[in-house]
């Protein structure tokens, strides 16, 4: 990122206001202060730009609308693609889809059993036609392996087939992420503006939809896109922050004190945009037409075969979770700026550890579905030999810089609160519902049904593979442990 916006002094979700020219912060720095970094120390000069696949203006989402068609040569992938949308294609272990429905199902499913299998020669050296085939080819194969109806044995593996598997597993290879549908397939991937005339921004995008064709589908896509966009603010502040903590001075304190209290109201920010969820979204389609089709292998019991891969690449394509929103790049940026350590959690998370191992924490787990370049920005964030947490815990109990730190983790902390009152509306709450619905029906057919007793919790997974509620609550507990000073 060339040159970091100033602070500004408050604003709402889409309308930074700019700070008055006599403020400190627009003061520019005397120039034998500027930052040099060490040849030996991780360069955090610029936390955007293109190593990172970072755009000064839309962060993590690329600052042109994604491509939405491949070349000729792969129009076969399209169409199937097309085909599955435009037959409306059901997944297979809903109670109420029909013989019907998994007749049509199979007959689509024939179709790309019998496609050609196309080499990706001409896709490659090009970002923009990587991305493209990836979530076509990921979006085919959630199709393909959702719309069967369960198999008699639980255990049975599913098989993808080689027209799409060994495509999908050379263009993730590509593209550094993993060979499965992904958030930055979804969302990250997956808009257009409204008015092309208005620069790319909060309220000028909407998402493509994929599986549905629900308005509550476009709207779950668009509202993390929007969020990604508000979020871009955050991405500067912890650039300009970095650089003066490199520097350390009494001046560098009082500046990465305003940026982080600007950070507290980016935050917040974008825990607003993401409540926009509920004005489009709704939790009873969301729970039971559009999320069944995000399922991934982890958790499911069943292993997917990627047919006509090398056992080197298939066990790179073992145990992979959906696409969760838990893949933004954006707000593992904002834990590892800030300091927050998830890992004393990642015993309650999906893999297990022993005393000598220590297990990766779900954030952690989830950097390999973020596309590489992404990945790699964390990871120079995280090594950045000057951390802003080091600095505040240097700093007297109630300084300015302590106060402010501890704002914008609380803001953080604020923003996991809404996130879990999304959760238990669009996941625990529709969970609830769809085992009363199916309790109702035994009944009425006549069976004695056990009901959970009081208190007693369902074991919910989420696309990630995590038993979500304990998770949530640990994600946000660690958190608040990261406040300095008061923790309210
Ligand atoms: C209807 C909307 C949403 C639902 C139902 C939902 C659901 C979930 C679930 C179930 C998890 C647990 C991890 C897993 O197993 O997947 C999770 C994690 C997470 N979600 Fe969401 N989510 C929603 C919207 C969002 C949005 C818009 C964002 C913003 C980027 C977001 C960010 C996260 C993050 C960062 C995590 C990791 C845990 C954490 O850092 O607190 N989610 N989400």
């Amino acid at each position: 990122m060339s040159t970091p916006p100033s602070p500004t002094s408050s604003g709402g979700p889409s309308s930074p206001r700019r700070l008055p020219d006599n403020h400190f912060l627009s003061i520019p720095r005397p120039t034998f202060l500027a930052p040099r970094p060490p040849t030996h120390a991780p360069d955090v000069s610029t936390l955007a730009g293109a190593d990172y696949d970072v755009d000064v203006r839309t962060g993590f989402m690329p600052p042109s609308p994604p491509l939405m068609h491949l070349p000729e040569e792969y129009a076969p992938w399209q169409k199937v693609l097309d085909d599955a949308v435009r037959s409306e294609l059901r997944v297979g272990d809903k109670r109420d889809t029909t013989g019907a429905d998994i007749d049509k199902a199979e007959r689509w499913r024939a179709h790309v059993r019998e496609l050609a299998i196309i080499s990706i020669d001409h896709l490659q050296r090009n970002i923009l036609l990587l991305r493209r085939a990836h979530q076509v080819l990921a979006s085919i194969m959630h199709f393909y392996v959702h719309s069967v109806p369960p198999p008699s044995d639980p255990s049975t593996p599913l098989r993808v087939p080689a027209p799409i598997a060994i495509p999908l597993v050379a263009v993730s290879h590509e593209l550094g992420v993993t060979p499965i549908l992904t958030y930055a397939d979804t969302v990250l991937w997956n808009w257009d503006v409204i008015d092309p005339s208005r620069p790319v921004d909060v309220d000028n995008v909407r998402c493509l939809t994929l599986f549905t064709g629900t308005e509550s589908e476009e709207h779950f896509y668009t509202v993390s896109a929007q969020l990604e966009l508000r979020g871009v603010e955050a991405l500067s502040i912890m650039r300009s922050s970095l650089d003066e903590a490199f520097v350390g001075d009494s001046l560098a304190v009082r500046r990465i004190s305003a940026y982080l209290s600007r950070l507290a109201l980016v935050i917040d920010d974008v825990a607003t945009v993401m409540m926009r969820m509920f004005d489009g979204c709704d939790p009873h389609v969301f729970y039971t037409e559009v999320r069944p089709w995000f399922r991934g292998s982890a958790g499911s019991g069943r292993k997917w075969i990627y047919e006509g891969v090398s056992s080197v690449e298939a066990a790179t394509s073992e145990d992979l979770s959906g696409p969760s929103a838990g893949q933004s790049t954006l707000v593992h940026a904002l834990d590892v700026f800030l300091g927050v350590d998830h890992t004393s959690h990642s015993h309650s998370a999906s893999t297990p550890t022993t005393s000598l191992t220590r297990a990766p924490t779900f954030l952690q787990q989830m950097e390999k579905y973020m596309p590489g370049p992404h990945q790699a920005f964390v990871h120079n964030l995280s090594s950045s030999a000057h951390q802003i947490r080091p600095l505040v815990l240097a700093q007297p109990a109630g300084s300015e810089l302590t106060l402010a730190y501890d704002r914008a983790v609380l803001a953080l902390k604020r923003f996991r609160d809404s996130h879990i009152r999304i959760v238990t509306v669009y996941i625990v709450s529709q969970r609830a519902r769809a085992e009363r619905e199916a309790r109702e029906e035994r009944e009425k057919a006549g069976e004695v049904v056990k009901r959970r007793a009081v208190g007693e919790q369902a074991d919910i997974r989420g696309t990630g593979g995590t038993q979500l509620v304990p998770f949530l609550k640990e994600t946000r507990a660690a958190t608040l442990r990261t406040v300095v000073g008061k923790k309210t």
